[in-house]
């Protein structure tokens, strides 16, 4: 498993454990594929399996679940996640848990790399980068900005690691300007400090972001035409309402504190900021039909989602050097056995380690030998 696959080298788990993790009192499995198959019933732990995994990079995970609903129910209170990587850096282990009692709202999750505290999840990024698609991205395209928004700052985390701490960080001037405005005198200076960080913050969001969007559709503009999966198009819109055309971020910055002094009273009635990057949409059209992708069919959105996901993984390899582990649950099902094949090949191509999942082992006959077969059933784990 530790050959290299063109210039990127490989990485991936090679054992993961759980304890009171979900549906699993405690799971320890070698993982010795690129390609890891879990199949069970309905609620046999499969996505829980994935979730986990989801966890060995920053953030909440794939289901963004708090604390408390992740911690086995009936068990200590915490939970753990340990794996075995062969990592960006080499061979290493990775952790992350949570001790019983400490899953209130806002608690962070403990990091420990070879047995090390981490500062902060971020440093996971160094060794790992994790992608998923799950059946509640389904309505992506059709459903709030906000999820839009989320998917995006993931694609760019993917390639630019200082992005989650940007956009924490903005998040929390935002807060404070906001709870300020909300005061009687509220004083300038203070506000006007906040604003600067936010427009300084804000600017740097805006362009991690257009520069993802830029890359990724190179990237996409790339692949073959009779590609299985159709192309997406993508644009930013909404954010700052001024062009970043050939400016420059310092001029950038100071146009964005400057309206934000401006909107002080519209935003103090509003009760919130009305501008900036907190406000931006990811738009996705359908680029051969030219139509946008909340307007395509429930199929055609999926294959889009799928296309876009296979295209930012592509680039995350590119950009990073890192070739991510992709976590595909439940997506086999919803392609017919042609594209089914097409989308095996295609993540064998990218040189990637894969988790999917499905109810019937049979989806996944044409992986035939390349594939480690698990079979999940009520929180246990079989080869
Ligand atoms: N904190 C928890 N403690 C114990 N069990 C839990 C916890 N959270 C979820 N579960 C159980 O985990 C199961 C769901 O597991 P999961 O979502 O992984 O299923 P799945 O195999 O992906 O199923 P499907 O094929 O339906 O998607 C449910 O039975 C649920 O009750």
């Amino acid at each position: 498993m530790a050959a290299s696959v063109g210039d990127a080298p490989f990485v991936g788990l090679t054992s993961l454990a759980l304890t009171d993790f979900r549906n699993y009192a405690a799971l320890s499995i070698r993982l010795r594929s690129r390609f890891v198959v879990l199949t069970g019933d309905n609620g046999a732990g499969k996505t829980n399996l994935m979730e986990a995994v989801s966890l060995l990079t920053p953030g909440r995970g794939l289901r963004r679940a708090s604390y408390g609903e992740t911690a086995r129910s009936g068990g200590s209170g915490g939970f753990s996640v340990r794996a075995e990587a062969e990592g960006a850096l080499g061979q290493t282990r990775l952790a992350t848990f949570v001790k019983p009692g400490e899953d209130g709202e806002g608690a962070a999750r403990a990091v420990r790399i070879d047995e090390t505290v981490a500062r902060s999840a971020d440093e996971l990024l160094d060794h790992l980068r994790v992608l998923w698609l799950t059946p509640a991205m389904d309505g992506l395209f059709t459903g709030p900005a906000n999820d839009r928004r989320r998917f995006l700052d993931r694609m760019v985390l993917s390639i630019d690691p200082a992005h989650g701490r940007r956009a924490a960080d903005y998040e929390r001037a935002m807060r404070q300007r906001n709870r300020l405005l909300g005061e009687p005198r509220a004083d300038p200076v203070w506000l006007a400090g906040i604003e600067e960080q936010m427009a300084e913050l804000g600017v740097a969001i805006a362009l991690a972001r257009a520069e993802l969007v830029g890359l990724l559709r190179a990237m996409i503009g790339e692949a073959p035409d009779d590609a299985p999966f159709p192309k997406a198009d993508l644009t930013l819109d909404g954010g700052y309402p001024f062009p970043f055309e050939g400016m420059a971020a310092s001029d950038l910055e100071t146009e964005a504190a400057r309206r934000l002094a401006e909107a002080r009273g519209l935003d103090a009635r509003a009760g919130r900021t009305l501008e900036g990057p907190h406000r931006a949409d990811l738009a996705v059209f359908h680029r051969a039909k030219a139509m946008p992708a909340a307007l395509s069919s429930t199929g055609e959105q999926k294959a889009l989602l799928i296309g876009l996901v296979l295209a930012h993984a592509r680039l995350t390899r590119a950009v990073s050097g890192i070739a991510p582990i992709l976590l595909l649950d439940e997506i086999a099902a919803h392609l017919d056995p042609g594209r089914r094949a097409s989308l095996f090949d295609i993540v064998e191509g990218l040189g990637v380690q894969s988790f999917m999942t499905g109810t019937d082992a049979s989806l996944f006959a044409a992986l035939g030998p390349r594939a480690q077969h698990l079979t999940v059933s009520n929180g246990t784990v079989a080869a």
